[in-house]
């Protein structure tokens, strides 16, 4: 989810490749460079991870289990992103609250739930200041998406001003909470910077908009009336959104550290299509 625009980590600061299932380097990196906060984002998303569980598995729990390590050795606040994929066909939908049954049917689900609850595990045990939100599909213009079941929020726009038409994956009344990049970063920021006395929770969802596909076609028509979109929906990914909730209660963080998203539907569709739009000029590409 970073962005490739000038202020991206990469122009704004050290920056290194590391590979997260290599402990010893990670180790070096954090004692060296005296990194006190640890944001882990690296995972494989719920698609893609079907299709690759061994890898996956490796990624998302043997990485993780790295990454909680050295968090634990280095006193270190540590940040892991959960998702509304932690949730399976037995959660309520509508809304999800954040503690209720959780047995997702993806390794990416149930990669989640491990990470929940062993960074919860580690902190009422040793004091780990662990915190982690509960992400909706995120949607950005500056990343193309990474292989999970919300892809195609942020596929359509990309084929929108492309070619004009988009063929999406799911049933156009499948209904899954989103959310616009910005509110993530600013949910992130937020939560990590919040007091440990405001939390009563270490694991918290969030929530902003939550649309089908039809809904957030009829958005993008508002600009662009001649977007064709055709249904053909694929039974892996349409088999997980259905399972996910179709809303998200995100009351216990408004309450807690004043979450509040600023992102409602028809603001989300501006935006991508102006950052879109304009990155379109800039590489000379034409816009249908
Ligand atoms: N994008 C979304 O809609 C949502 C994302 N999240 C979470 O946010 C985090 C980031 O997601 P995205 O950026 O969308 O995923 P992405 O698939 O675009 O990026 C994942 C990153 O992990 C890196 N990675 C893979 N194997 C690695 C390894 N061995 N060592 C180091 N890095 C490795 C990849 O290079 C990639 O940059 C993930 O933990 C995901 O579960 C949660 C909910 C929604
Ligand atoms: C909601 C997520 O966690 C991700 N975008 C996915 O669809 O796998």
């Amino acid at each position: 989810m970073s962005s490739l625009c000038s202020h991206c980590v990469r122009c704004s600061g050290p920056y290194v490749y590391a590979d997260v299932l290599d402990y010893k380097n990670l180790r070096e990196l954090v004692v060296n460079n005296g990194i006190t906060w640890l944001v882990h984002y690296s995972a494989m998303l719920s698609a893609v991870g079907e299709s690759n569980v061994q890898l996956s598995r490796a990624i998302n729990i043997t990485g993780l289990h790295n990454v909680l390590d050295i968090a634990l050795e280095n006193s270190m606040r540590l940040f892991v992103p959960s998702t509304i994929g932690a949730f399976g066909p037995s959660s309520p939908r509508d809304p999800a609250p954040d503690l209720c049954i959780q047995r997702p049917r993806t390794i990416y689900g149930v990669s989640k739930v491990h990470a929940e609850l062993m960074g919860e595990y580690l902190h009422h045990k040793y004091g780990l200041d662990f915190r982690c939100l509960r992400y909706p599909g995120v949607i950005s213009a500056y990343t193309h998406p990474g292989g999970g079941t919300t892809d195609y929020a942020v596929q359509i726009f990309h084929d929108a001003l492309s070619t004009g038409h988009h063929e999406c994956y799911l049933h156009p009344q499948t209904r899954l909470p989103m959310m616009h990049i910005s509110d993530c970063h600013r949910a992130t920021v937020e939560f990590m910077q919040a007091p440990e006395c405001q939390l009563y929770l270490r694991t918290y969802n969030i929530a902003a908009i939550s649309f089908t596909p039809e809904e957030v076609v009829e958005e993008i028509r508002k600009h662009l009336p001649h977007l064709r979109v055709t249904y053909k929906p694929d039974p892996i990914r349409q088999n997980i959104a259905d399972s996910w909730p179709m809303r998200f209660d995100d009351s216990n963080a408004r309450r807690d550290w004043g979450w509040e998203p600023a992102f409602g539907l028809p603001e989300l569709v501006t935006d991508m299509l102006s950052d879109l739009h304009k990155r379109r000029a800039s590489a000379d590409l034409g816009v249908s």
